[in-house]
Formats: structure tokens, C-alpha cells, sequence
């Protein structure tokens, strides 16, 4: 029997990791074996250690996004699964900005063919942005594209952040969501929420209904690593598989060095600038010992204490255009209590 898997694609924040965590958390013996994959865009794994402690396998693809730089390394990440676990399910979440269409794509390798099933595409939106993040990126085609495929090609679409959403936004983005993918159950959630066999039993739409596909942009330019396959295709001169908008999204981690002020540090977040959309990272506040997780969107900071005091003491960001030096400069004014 071939593994069954599932996808969970969504924007950056938009709640695809606390889905995970709420799927693991119900997971029963008669679930099967289930591996997470999961990526990341910068070298430093955050949402991982959110997941341990579940125990479940979690592979762990970071540094480059698998729609694009490293979808050669979706396969073979597949591929060591599948022979490492022989799992009955695999759970992809992929990062905030990948297209799901090309992580598809990825997933019809001639190798795999036959030893998975895409069961189907879950897509978790953040519905206290996503007018926002709509209009926003109008002007940037590939990223509007990406948050548009994100809807459009889902099969179950988790309307989240409900409860920081007022009803009349809410009305609305279910009628945008509803214009651009009219056929996927669509259910509101707090917290993504959502019985586990809510997600097992999603089924695929068939792709003929769906709106017309728009093809991937290959470019030239490329921050991110190439897969093998890019490589070979490169040294032939045929298009690379990168599509644009891997180009501009840049991300960076600041290491600390110590200990900051938690309430300084809480106003650096809620300073951060438009075109940081993410930041995220465990950090240690003046006289306290606990770690503290903090996840950063443009609308919300949430810091929680962390238990497990495995990860490192780092701060990803993650956006387009941003001035690292200044960022990290504001940052560093936090180490003062
Ligand atoms: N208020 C509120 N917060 C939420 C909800 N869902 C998730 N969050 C919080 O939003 C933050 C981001 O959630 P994640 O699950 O990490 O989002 P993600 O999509 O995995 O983020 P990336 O992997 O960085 O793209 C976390 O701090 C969550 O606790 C919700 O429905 N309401």
C-alpha cells in the first residue's frame, strides 16, 4: 500500500505548525505509523522543537524552500522516509511561502510514483491578514500568486485567527477565499482546530475543476541553493525550476549573546517593519530562567515559556527588503535591563 500524504501549506503565521501539533496531540495507534517533514527557509530550526516531545519521527529540511532552491531534496527527504519508517502517513508542512502547486510537483518524481499518494491539500489561512496581506502584495505578482495558489489549490481550506478577526472581515475573506476556490470544504477555526479525521478523510478535487493554473515563472537569479536537478539542468542550460519569488523573500538569524529585557524586547517586535512578515526564536529575559518562545506576524506578538530548553538562543527573521543592520542594531538596545 502506497503512504498516504498530506499536505499543509498556508502563510507565514497563519497557525500550519499549531495544526501539526494539534494532529500529533490526537494521533491514535490506529493512525498508523506518521513521519512530519517538515522545512524551514532559514538554517535554524525553530519550528521543529515545537514538535518534540509528540514522539513522532520529524525530518527536517531547513535553509531553502521545497517548492523551489531544494525540491531535489524533497525527493530524496521522501525517499530516506520511506525507507528509514515505511510510515502509513507522511505530514509535509510546508513554509510560509512555497507554492503548493511546485511542491506537487515535486511529489510526481518517477521514484516516488508509485510508492505515495497525495491525499490531499490542507491550507491553513490567517484570516486577520489575509485581506491585508491580499492588497499588500498586489503589487509584488509572485508572492499575491503564491498566497492565491495557497487557497486556490487546496482541498481543505482552515479559515484561522477567528478570534482575532471581526465578522464583517471575516464575511469577507470567506467570499474572496470562496472566488478563488469555490469547491474545498472551508471550516473556521481558533488555533486550527479541527478533529483529526476531519484531515484524514480530505479528498482531492479533481484538477479539471479547478481555476486555469498559472505556470511557474523560471528567472535567472537564485539566493537559494539548487537542487542537484538544477544543477544538471543549469549545466545544460535548461530553466531551472526556482520560481521568483524565492528571489526576493530573504531571511536571517541573529544569534544572542545573553540575556534582554523582556519588555524591551517585546516593543523591538511590535516595532519590527511592514516587510518583516515573520520572526520567530527562543530568547532568555533578565531575571527569569525559563526560555521564552515568540512568534512575531505583522498584527501579533505572542511569547510563551518554553520547556524544553534544547534550542538555541536565536531570532529568525524572515521578509523582503529588510535592513538587517538596523533590525539587528534596535535588537541589541534589548540587552540593556
Ligand atoms: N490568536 C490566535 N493565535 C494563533 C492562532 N493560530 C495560531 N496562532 C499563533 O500564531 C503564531 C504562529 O502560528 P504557527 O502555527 O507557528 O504558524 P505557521 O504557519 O506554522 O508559521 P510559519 O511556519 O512561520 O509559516 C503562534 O504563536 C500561534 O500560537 C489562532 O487561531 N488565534
Amino acid at each position: 500500500m502506497s503512504t498516504q500524504i498530506y499536505l499543509l501549506t498556508g502563510f507565514l503565521g497563519s497557525g500550519k505548525t499549531t495544526l501539526l501539533q494539534n494532529m500529533l496531540g490526537s494521533l491514535r495507534e490506529k493512525d498508523g505509523e506518521v513521519v512530519i517533514l517538515m522545512n524551514e527557509m532559514g538554517e535554524e530550526d525553530i519550528d521543529g522543537e515545537q514538535l518534540q516531545g509528540f514522539g513522532f519521527p520529524v525530518k527536517k529540511m531547513l535553509d531553502g524552500c521545497i517548492c523551489c532552491s531544494i525540491r531535489g531534496e524533497l525527493t530524496e527527504g521522501l525517499k530516506e522516509i520511506l525507507s528509514s519508517f515505511q510510515p502509513d502517513k507522511i505530514l509535509i508542512e510546508t513554509t510560509g511561502v512555497a507554492d503548493p502547486i511546485d511542491v506537487v510537483d515535486g511529489l510526481t518524481h518517477p521514484e516516488l510514483y508509485d510508492k505515495i499518494q497525495l491525499k490531499g491539500i490542507v491550507s491553513v489561512v490567517d484570516a486577520s491578514r489575509f485581506l491585508d496581506l491580499n492588497s499588500r502584495f498586489q503589487s509584488t505578482a509572485s508572492l499575491v500568486k503564491t498566497i492565491r495558489n495557497q487557497v486556490r489549490y487546496a482541498d481543505l481550506l482552515l479559515v484561522n485567527k477567528t478570534d482575532l478577526t471581526a465578522p464583517n472581515i471575516l464575511a469577507k475573506v470567506k467570499d474572496k477565499l470562496r472566488e478563488l476556490n469555490s469547491q474545498a470544504p472551508l471550516l473556521e477555526t481558533i488555533r486550527s482546530e479541527v478533529d483529526l479525521e476531519v484531515i484524514f478523510s480530505v479528498k482531492r478535487i479533481s484538477p479539471p475543476s479547478r481555476e486555469e493554473q498559472t505556470p511557474t515563472v523560471a528567472v535567472q537569479k537564485s539566493i537559494g541553493r539548487l537542487s542537484p536537478m538544477d544543477k544538471i539542468k543549469q549545466s545544460l542550460g535548461l530553466k531551472t525550476s526556482s520560481p521568483s519569488l524565492y528571489n526576493s523573500i530573504e531571511t536571517f538569524a541573529y544569534h544572542f549573546t545573553g540575556k534582554v529585557d523582556g519588555e524591551k524586547f517585546e516593543d523591538f517586535l511590535y516595532d519590527l517593519p511592514k516587510n518583516v512578515y515573520r520572526a520567530k526564536g527562543y530568547v532568555l529575559f533578565h531575571g527569569k530562567e525559563e526560555l521564552i518562545s515568540f512568534q512575531h506576524t505583522d498584527n501579533q506578538v505572542l511569547m510563551f515559556p518554553f520547556e524544553n530548553f534544547g534550542p538555541k538562543m536565536v531570532a529568525v527573521f524572515i521578509g523582503e527588503g529588510m535592513d538587517q543592520e538596523k533590525i539587528i542594531r534596535d535588537l541589541e538596545k534589548c540587552y540593556a535591563g
